[in-house]
């Protein structure tokens, strides 16, 4: 756990970089930091392993002001990952991962064969080991990143924009890599980004800032969506929020519609086993398009509706038996309803159809 406790961070010039932040970033979360250039996000994450001290207020790791701790030391205890890698060049591809172990008394056969390991994990080829970091794509440089910030084994990670300089596919990828190891490893996680997407994605909470260094909200990404603290916020979390909050709500209490509903030629074609297999109109069968699947959110649900021939999504079970059909107007009704309890995420299990 990561508990910043008014802390705050002037520069001799007159610089305010932070004033008076407090947050907790919580054991095994990813707490994410997101705010304009400037804001202080940067300050704030370095603050952890002291490459920036606080000017007022204390930073605890784990209940301990780190201010006590010797840097090198603290730092060996923290992974951290910095935009554009940040390898050591002259090293190959496996010393730069085995490198912090090695410091911190690993003999070097073990570090190497625990590195091997950790490539394969952040989804890189073994064959890779040695190259040298100028001889990977800038995604492999920040998979090796990713993988020697894990390799101490740090129960913290510090991630200062380090999807920021590759392209959007390949960050899309790295970000479902992190997420894959984080439900693997559930690592304590400060993660720094300028982009509101990436924040919501990754964030299991989500700490806003403003330039001069305050803090707007700090959140749940779909509470963020729903009920920004302010214009502010509303403001940098962009206009489609309503969109995109769909991806938080459960469709659980989705009303579901019998076929054939609607008298408008449209059938769905269904095998023995109840499973859908296409719609029909007339002589004409249409593929089936997007399907819901139970426990998917409400946005998978409006999906299916818009994406189906009929204007009816199509509704699920695990076996791919149907459930029933889905109109927009139950999506739009279901996620109003909801409006008063913005901040419950989707729970795991939670949001299956009944
Ligand atoms: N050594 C320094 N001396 C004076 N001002 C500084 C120093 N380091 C940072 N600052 C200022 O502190 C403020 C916060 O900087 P910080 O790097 O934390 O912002 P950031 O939110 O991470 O920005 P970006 O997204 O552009 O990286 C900025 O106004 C910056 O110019």
């Amino acid at each position: 756990m990561i508990e910043f406790s008014d802390v705050g961070k002037s520069y001799p010039d007159g610089t305010v970089a932070l004033q008076s932040l407090s947050l907790t970033a919580k054991a095994g979360e990813i707490t994410v930091l997101v705010g304009p250039s400037g804001c202080g996000k940067t300050t704030t994450l370095r603050m952890v392993n002291r490459m920036v001290d606080p000017t007022a207020g204390k930073v605890l790791l784990d209940g301990v002001d780190v201010s006590g701790q010797d840097p090198p030391t603290l730092r060996r205890g923290i992974g951290y990952v910095i935009q554009n890698a940040g390898l050591f060049p002259h090293r190959t591809v496996l010393d730069n991962i085995a490198t912090v172990p090695m410091l911190r008394g690993t003999g070097k056969a073990e570090a190497r064969r625990h590195a091997g390991e950790l490539l394969e994990r952040v989804g890189l080829d073994t064959r890779m080991a040695n190259r040298y970091p100028a001889q990977l794509s800038g995604g492999q440089q920040q998979r090796v990143g990713v993988a020697r910030a894990l390799a101490g084994d740090a129960p913290v990670l510090l991630m200062d924009e380090p999807f920021s300089a590759v392209d959007p596919v390949v960050r899309a990828d790295l970000q479902d890599e992190l997420l894959r190891l984080q439900s693997e490893l559930g690592r304590t996680i400060l993660f720094v980004t300028h982009d509101i997407d990436e924040a919501i994605r990754l964030g299991d909470m989500v700490a806003v800032l403003r330039v001069g260094g305050t803090l707007a909200q700090f959140a749940h990404p779909s509470e963020l969506l729903a009920a920004p603290a302010d214009d502010f916020v509303a403001g940098f979390v962009g206009r489609d929020r309503g969109y995109r909050r769909l991806q938080f709500v459960g469709a659980g209490e989705l009303q579901l519609k019998d076929f054939p509903s609607k008298g408008d030629g449209w059938l769905l074609v269904v095998d023995d086993d109840n499973r859908p297999t296409a719609w029909r109109q007339g002589d004409e069968h249409v593929a089936l398009g997007a399907v819901h699947h139970e426990g998917e959110s409400l946005r998978s649900a409006l999906d299916a509706a818009l994406s189906s021939p009929s204007g009816r999504g199509v509704a699920v079970d695990d076996d791919g038996r149907l459930l029933g059909g889905i109109e927009p107007e139950a999506v739009i009704t279901l996620l109003h309803s909801t409006d008063s309890s913005p901040g419950a995420p989707l729970a795991e299990g939670e949001g299956a159809l009944r």
